[in-house]
């Protein structure tokens, strides 16, 4: 969907006027908030046929009907410190459905709010500017970016970046050059202790998304002599071995994890990425080697259940790793991002060079961002999930 602006840039970056003043948004509606069992009484009624799936305290997965489009007029001017941006790309996240519960279950996520417009990663350029540290052209990321074609931010939000790192592929900055990239980097370096030349197994689960993508590349280039990745096609596999390099994949829903493992890794895991948790993840840790290592990424097979993060293991699981001295401490990018350009400026090399290629799924317009958001969550996308917005 398109709004028409006819505006001149550069008038719009004097004078602060004649923006474009229609824009459209999603928002969060009244049945998006699920109540965690233990939690309080729902601060908004749930009405409408769709809501009965959504009854407080049950568990659900979400529906495009969770978000809905509207029109909305921006303000006319802009204030001092603030911007006109122009939304070019915007991000759909396995941790937006824990922002779709009031209590979020991580301290650093803050719940949406019913009726507000939603927000995540974006990236976009300035349209206009009355900020001192950004000009008309600029290209600009935040996590907060609303889901607006159009939004005036405050300067403050936002991060300037340079196309070059990306060759101009100026989505990679929600992905692999953004924090999807850090994630399974970082991830790696902080949690993994892979040693070159010490013959390592690593298995990589949500492997064909967008950290683990990523992750089991990263896992060959830093010495692993066997990746094994676990995702949920055939599709999936196909690409992850003949575009990515693994070494082997596992269709989850199609053949038995634990007999493949033991097929594809010979010699025991030594590093396992762990994106999903659940009984994948069990069926990996029961076939880890002593003094394994897991980095716990992500548990996306428990976020639509009505557990806290990171969700109980059962008990078998639990003894496997005491038994066999396997670390698995929680990982958080959030927390290393002292380290992050260096990460970057790595990963940017390594895209540009060929080493690590990139997997992106596209969808156009904002009106299909929640159908991207569900679909994603339902194993929809290869590579990062993309939202188009704007050219
Ligand atoms: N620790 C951190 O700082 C960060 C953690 N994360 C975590 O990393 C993980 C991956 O995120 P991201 O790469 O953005 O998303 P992905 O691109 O991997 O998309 C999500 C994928 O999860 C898979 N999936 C969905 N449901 C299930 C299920 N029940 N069992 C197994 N797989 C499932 C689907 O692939 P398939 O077809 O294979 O089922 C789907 O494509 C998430 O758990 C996320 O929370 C992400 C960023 C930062
Ligand atoms: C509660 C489950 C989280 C699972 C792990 C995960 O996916 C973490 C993701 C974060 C993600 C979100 C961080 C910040 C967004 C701030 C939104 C807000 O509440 O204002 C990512 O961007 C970094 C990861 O650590």
């Amino acid at each position: 969907m398109l709004i028409s602006c006819s505006v001149d840039k550069l008038d719009c970056n004097k004078m602060g006027l004649l923006r474009p003043r229609t824009v459209y948004i999603l928002t969060a509606q009244q049945h998006l908030v699920y109540h965690r069992q233990d939690s309080k009484p729902p601060l908004h009624r749930n009405i409408g046929g769709i809501m009965s799936h959504f009854h407080s305290g049950k568990n659900g997965a979400p529906v495009p009907e969770n978000f809905r489009l509207e029109e909305i007029t921006l303000a006319p001017d802009l204030k001092d410190g603030e911007v006109l941006v122009r939304t070019l790309y915007l991000s759909v996240d396995p941790y937006m459905r824990c922002r779709m519960n009031e209590d979020t279950g991580a301290d650093y996520l803050t719940p949406w709010q019913i009726s507000k417009c939603v927000d995540g990663g974006g990236v976009g350029v300035i349209d206009s500017s009355r900020c001192n540290n950004f000009a008309a052209g600029d290209v600009v990321i935040s996590f907060n970016w609303p889901w607006q074609t159009h939004a005036v931010m405050t300067g403050s939000d936002l991060q300037k970046v340079d196309p070059q790192l990306v060759d101009g592929h100026l989505s990679y900055f929600l992905g692999a050059v953004g924090i999807t990239g850090l994630t399974a980097l970082l991830g790696i370096r902080e949690k993994g202790h892979i040693t070159k030349g010490a013959n390592h197994t690593m298995v990589v689960s949500g492997a064909a998304g967008a950290c683990g993508s990523i992750a089991g590349q990263i896992g060959r280039l830093d010495g692993c002599v066997r990746v094994v990745g676990i995702c949920g096609s055939d599709q999936k596999c196909k690409a992850i071995v003949e575009d990515l390099g693994f070494s082997t994949a596992i269709n989850y829903h199609l053949e038995d994890v634990p007999t493949k493992l033991k097929e594809s890794c010979p010699d025991g895991i030594d590093v396992y990425f762990d994106n999903v948790g659940g009984a994948i993840s069990d069926a990996v840790i029961a076939q880890m080697n002593n003094g394994s290592h897991i980095i716990l990424c992500g548990q996306i097979s428990q976020y639509n259940k009505d557990v806290p993060y990171p969700p109980p293991l059962s008990e078998e699981t639990q003894k496997n790793l005491q038994s066999k001295n396997i670390t698995r401490e929680r990982f958080t990018v959030l927390n290393y991002m002292s380290k992050a350009d260096a990460a970057l400026c790595e990963l940017s090399q390594w895209i540009k060079s060929g080493r690590i290629k990139v997997l992106e799924t596209v969808v156009n317009g904002i009106e299909n961002m929640g159908d991207a958001f569900c679909s994603m969550m339902k194993g929809g996308n290869i590579g990062k999930q993309i939202i188009k917005i704007s050219h």
